[in-house]
């Protein structure tokens, strides 16, 4: 699929892998509108990116994940804006195991949110074009770290939830895709900031930093890349993109449908 004139909306676009995947889209040809809870570095990162790719291919809407009323706001707003929406996404993450609840309203409900929000524009059930949903799980969706439960919780129920909206997708014509992005450990904020929220697992920090140079950092491009793989590659729903500095794949799960 070619992303030129194509709309997308990234959420957490302002720093880290959200910001990536919003150039990487806008290179290709894409309009993009970024949300983010965070305005001001939202605000400067569209200053800085109208410059390189023109003001009417970006948007920055203030939006934060937890507020169903504010994601419909964002996304109808881009919307009409653009004039339409077909690409989504789902970045907006925390990784906080003291403010667990939190975490989960961002992580899990927000992707929901954004996904059932989005399906009223895209799904052509309901006159949209169609398109794709890409949702940042981790590699932490596919197995456990230790120092963080509930951050790996959401981030298993987000390749469940992906995988199952993909077949609920063929299933009743949204003629939208859905697929999820696992990315192992990635130099961000995110990552800098792990050592204060660990709440109750603080002890399990350093444990943590040793799985961390056991795995390595991925790059920022190879994440990206791989997201932009999922978006143009028609072929892929309910597919999990594992990004990780010794293996860049699909995901094979088992079946239990004979
Ligand atoms: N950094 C890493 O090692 C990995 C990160 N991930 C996931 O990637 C995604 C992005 O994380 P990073 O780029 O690393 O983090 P980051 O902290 O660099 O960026 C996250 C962005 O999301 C925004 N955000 C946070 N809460 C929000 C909310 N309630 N509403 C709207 N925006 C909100 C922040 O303001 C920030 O711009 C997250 O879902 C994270 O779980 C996945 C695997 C590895
Ligand atoms: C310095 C320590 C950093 C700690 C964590 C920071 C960010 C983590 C973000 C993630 O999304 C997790 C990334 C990778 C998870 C790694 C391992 C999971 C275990 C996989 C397995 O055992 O199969």
């Amino acid at each position: 699929m070619s992303l030129t004139g194509k709309t997308a909306v990234v959420t957490g676009a302002a720093m880290g892998i959200g910001r990536a995947v919003t150039e990487l889209l806008l290179q290709h040809g894409a309009k993009v509108a970024l949300l983010d809870v965070n305005e001001t570095a939202g605000k400067s990162l569209v200053e800085v990116l109208d410059k390189l790719y023109g003001r009417e291919r970006t948007l920055f809407l203030s939006c934060d994940v937890e507020s169903e009323e504010q994601i419909k706001a964002a996304f109808l707003k881009a919307a009409e804006t653009f004039g339409g929406i077909d690409i989504l996404f789902n970045n907006a993450g925390v990784l906080n195991e003291d403010r667990w609840e939190r975490t989960v309203s961002i992580n899990l409900m927000g992707v929901i949110r954004g996904s059932y929000a989005a399906l009223e524009h895209m799904s052509k059930l309901s006159g949209g074009r169609g398109g794709v949903i890409i949702n940042t799980s981790s590699l932490a969706g596919l197995g456990p770290l230790p120092s963080c439960p509930v951050y790996t919780a959401t981030k298993h129920a987000v390749v469940g939830f992906t995988r199952a909206m993909a077949a609920a997708s063929v299933a009743s014509g949204y003629g939208v895709r859905f697929n999820a992005l696992c990315p192992g450990f990635v130099q961000t904020d995110l990552f800098s900031a792990i050592e204060s929220n660990l709440g109750r697992f603080a002890h399990l920090a350093a444990a943590t930093q040793q799985l961390a140079e056991h795995f390595g950092l991925v790059g920022m491009c190879d994440v990206a890349e791989a997201a932009l793989d999922m978006v143009t590659d028609e072929t892929k729903n309910g597919e999990v993109f594992l990004v990780s500095p010794k293996r860049k794949e699909y995901v094979n799960f088992p079946s239990f449908v004979q």
